[in-house]
């Protein structure tokens, strides 16, 4: 039977100082009580699954073990899915997406399968196509993965060097790799796990380019898991992190894959060689709009599991004293520290509650282009970019953070922050790098200022340019809605300034390219601004609309939390608000005050706070952050699982020590 070890003393008294019901903000944050339950099922399901425990940690484990260890885990972990799918409904992603890491503890092999080759199918794929691919995907009979980027292109893919050659003849597609800059080189699993893959290349018919397309290939023997004549994969080797992620290199010669296997939702390939426009050539992007927008939702995620750690562990931790003669305090009764992690706790409820409408829209555009409306698909990329941007961003600079306030203790792997930090890092780069998609959303943000110039109506998330064309500046008050307003008006100044940047240029004879180029760091500042002003915004409406549905003192503890949000941004984007907006230095002094009220209105519920993410022990994997407590006692039973303490005297003192010491002696 499982040792019961007794519950931290602090964080005992922590729980009772609670003033709300953590499971209602659970709930909550779940999206419903039915939402928590099936979860907190699959998890209790997965955590007696003896299989899925590992004996020794995995960080101990060579390269090569650790990612086999991941591929038979993810393959428990796949079929107990199947197994619980067939008695009860089928689990929703996010509910899947967390038990992986209570399984995989880095990065799944399969992660690609499930977070894009499935959807690209579903997105890109026509009935027929769906209808063949999608039973087979779905089922695992075959695993796919998303290869687009290559050793030369990421960013720029209209510059893939991958060429699919229609053969009008055979009705193939003949894929070749040119160059070793047109190698495709990242895609998860790719490197020995899948044996499908999307592969997005250019197509050419009779010599003719026309862009790039996506198309379904085999790369891999199902039966042998050989690689196919004609195609070079292989892994790429070791990463910052991503560990077991298992990305890869494939390179294509003379490759033939059926016409067919052109995803052809958008474009079409007819049998003759006759090429089919789509309705926007833009949409053969689609799948990383969508993930883009969950992004936000994974970034709240890891935020949360980093607040968890940290608080849990802040109520544990006593360091030095506050007065001479008293006990060391708890190291959350810094003032410091609760303005390290407060925001954090807080940054997770805002993209929680941004994913929640950015999710609705996405779908509504998806449910539009069914009906061949594409209305609002240039704002959904717009915000999508600048969202994913910021929330990925913010969210490494928070687990950092929080790895910081752990101080030496959050170095150690076994903290789980650095894993946390390796993949958080990571979304700011992949689904389109971080300064690329502040760029984009600048592309939007110039269109829009000067449809507000010309009068037009614009779309409701730049709908405030109008209003500060047409307003004289509004009197300033410390509220958060004329602080969110705050905000409207720094974004839209920093988008006058860009877009008169750019005019300027091209007045001096520029071209609007090279224009572009040279105001570029002020674009990225309007982006910036315009995402903080729509995550502030967003996140304020959805708790005040949450606010009437739930308990009043559940809505006081959300509403310390989004004021919480909205001050801290105040504070640091101080220098820009004296310049764009109304606020004045006294404000700022009222804020500061302010920002300290909240810090203390929040301590009492920090635990419970990070108590509702409900991140089981399992998925925290962390000496630090676990439900009991036992951080030092956890810290010393992790440190005995080093395989250098399962030995008295290492060989390695015989072999080279000995020998030195008894030279340095002589
Ligand atoms: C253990 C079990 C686990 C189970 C798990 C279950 C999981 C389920 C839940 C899953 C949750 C999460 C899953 C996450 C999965 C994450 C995997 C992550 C791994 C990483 C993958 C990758 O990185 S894939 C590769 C991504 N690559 C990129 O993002 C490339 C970035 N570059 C681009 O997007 C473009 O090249 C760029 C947009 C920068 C430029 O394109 P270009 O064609 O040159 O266009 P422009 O000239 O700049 O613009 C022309 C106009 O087009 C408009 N536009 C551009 N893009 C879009 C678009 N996407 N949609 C609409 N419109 C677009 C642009 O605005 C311009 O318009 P304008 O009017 O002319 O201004
Ligand atoms: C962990 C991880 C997993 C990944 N998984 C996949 C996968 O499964 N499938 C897949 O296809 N790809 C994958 N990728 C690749 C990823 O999508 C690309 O790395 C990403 O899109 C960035 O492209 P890049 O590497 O070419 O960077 P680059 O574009 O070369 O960026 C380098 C620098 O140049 C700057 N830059 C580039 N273009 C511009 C511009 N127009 N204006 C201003 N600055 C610019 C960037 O801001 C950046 O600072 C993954 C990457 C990582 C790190």
């Amino acid at each position: 039977m499982a040792t019961v070890h007794k519950i931290n003393e602090d964080l005992v008294k922590e729980r009772q100082k609670c003033t709300f019901n953590v499971q209602e903000l659970t709930y909550l944050l779940d999206g419903g009580e039915e939402v928590t339950k099936e979860r907190r099922e699959f998890e209790n399901i997965l955590r007696n699954v003896k299989e899925l425990q590992d004996e020794v940690p995995e960080v101990y484990l060579s390269h090569k073990e650790r990612y086999e260890n991941a591929v038979r885990k993810t393959c428990i972990l796949q079929n107990v899915r199947n197994d619980f799918e067939k008695k009860r409904e089928v689990l929703s992603p996010r509910n899947i997406f967390r038990a992986g890491y209570a399984v995989i503890k880095d990065v799944s092999p399969f992660f690609l399968h499930n977070g894009m080759f499935v959807p690209t199918i579903i997105g890109q794929g026509t009935p027929e196509q769906q209808a063949e691919w999608l039973p087979k995907a779905k089922a695992m009979a075959i695993i796919g993965t998303y290869a687009q980027t290559e050793l030369g292109h990421g960013t720029f893919i209209r510059g893939l060097e991958t060429t699919a050659t229609y053969d009008a003849k055979t009705e193939e597609f003949i894929l070749n790799s040119p160059k070793v800059t047109s190698y495709k080189w990242w895609p998860g699993g790719l490197g020995t796990t899948v044996n499908h893959c999307i592969t997005v290349a250019q197509l050419y018919i009779n010599g003719k380019k026309y862009g790039i397309h996506p198309f379904i290939v085999q790369i891999r023997d199902l039966e042998t898991h050989k690689p196919l004549p004609g195609i070079k994969v292989g892994e790429i080797g070791p990463k910052m992190g991503f560990a077991t992620a298992n990305n890869g290199f494939l390179g294509f010669q003379n490759f033939r894959i059926p016409r067919k296997n052109m995803l052809m939702k958008n474009a079409q390939v007819l049998k003759d060689g006759t090429f089919v426009k789509g309705m926007n050539e833009k949409l053969t992007y689609g799948t990383m709009v969508m993930v883009r927008v969950n992004i936000v939702s994974d970034s709240a995620f890891h935020t949360a599991m980093a607040a968890t750690i940290a608080v849990r562990y802040a109520a544990v931790r006593h360091q030095s004293q506050l007065k001479a003669k008293e006990p060391e305090v708890q190291i959350i009764d810094y003032l410091t520290q609760q303005h390290k992690l407060f925001i954090a706790i807080a940054t997770s409820h805002a993209f929680s509650n941004t994913y929640t409408w950015l999710y609705q829209a996405y779908l509504k555009v998806v449910e539009d282009l069914g009906k061949q409306k594409q209305d609002h698909l240039p704002e959904l990329h717009a915000l999508s970019c600048c969202l994913k941007a910021t929330s990925s961003r913010d969210a490494g600079v928070i687990v950092e953070q929080c790895r910081l306030a752990c101080g030496g203790h959050g170095y150690m792997a076994s903290s789980n922050l650095p894993i946390i930090y390796g993949y958080t890092t990571a979304a700011i780069t992949y689904e389109g790098e971080h300064t690329v998609l502040l760029l984009q959303t600048a592309r939007y943000l110039m269109k829009a200022w000067m449809s507000a110039l010309e009068g037009k109506v614009l779309a409701p998330s730049v709908a405030y340019l109008v209003d500060w064309l047409k307003s004289d500046k509004q009197r300033w008050q410390n509220t958060p809605e004329v602080i969110v307003k705050g905000f409207q008006h720094v974004a839209a100044g920093k988008i006058k300034d860009a877009f008169d940047a750019i005019q300027k240029h091209v007045k001096a004879g520029k071209d609007y390219e090279d224009a572009w180029n040279l105001a570029s760091v002020q674009l990225i500042k309007a982006s910036e601004a315009h995402s903080r002003a729509i995550l502030c915004d967003g996140y304020l409406r959805e708790t005040v609309r949450t606010s009437s549905s739930v308990s009043p003192s559940l809505a006081k503890v959300l509403n310390h939390l989004v004021q919480l949000y909205i001050v801290y941004w105040t504070l640091e984007t101080a220098g820009d608000l004296l310049v764009y907006s109304n606020i004045g230095k006294d404000d700022i002094a009222v804020l500061k005050e302010k920002y300290e009220e909240l810090l203390a209105l929040i301590r009492p519920n920090a635990v419970g706070l990070v108590d509702a993410f409900d991140i089981s022990d399992e998925i925290l994997q962390s000496t630090l952050g676990s439900y009991d407590g036992r951080v030092y006692e956890r810290l010393m039973e992790e440190a005995m699982k080093s395989p250098l303490n399962k030995e008295p005297v290492n060989q390695s003192f015989h072999k080279y020590l000995k020998p030195f010491i008894k030279k340095a002696k002589l």
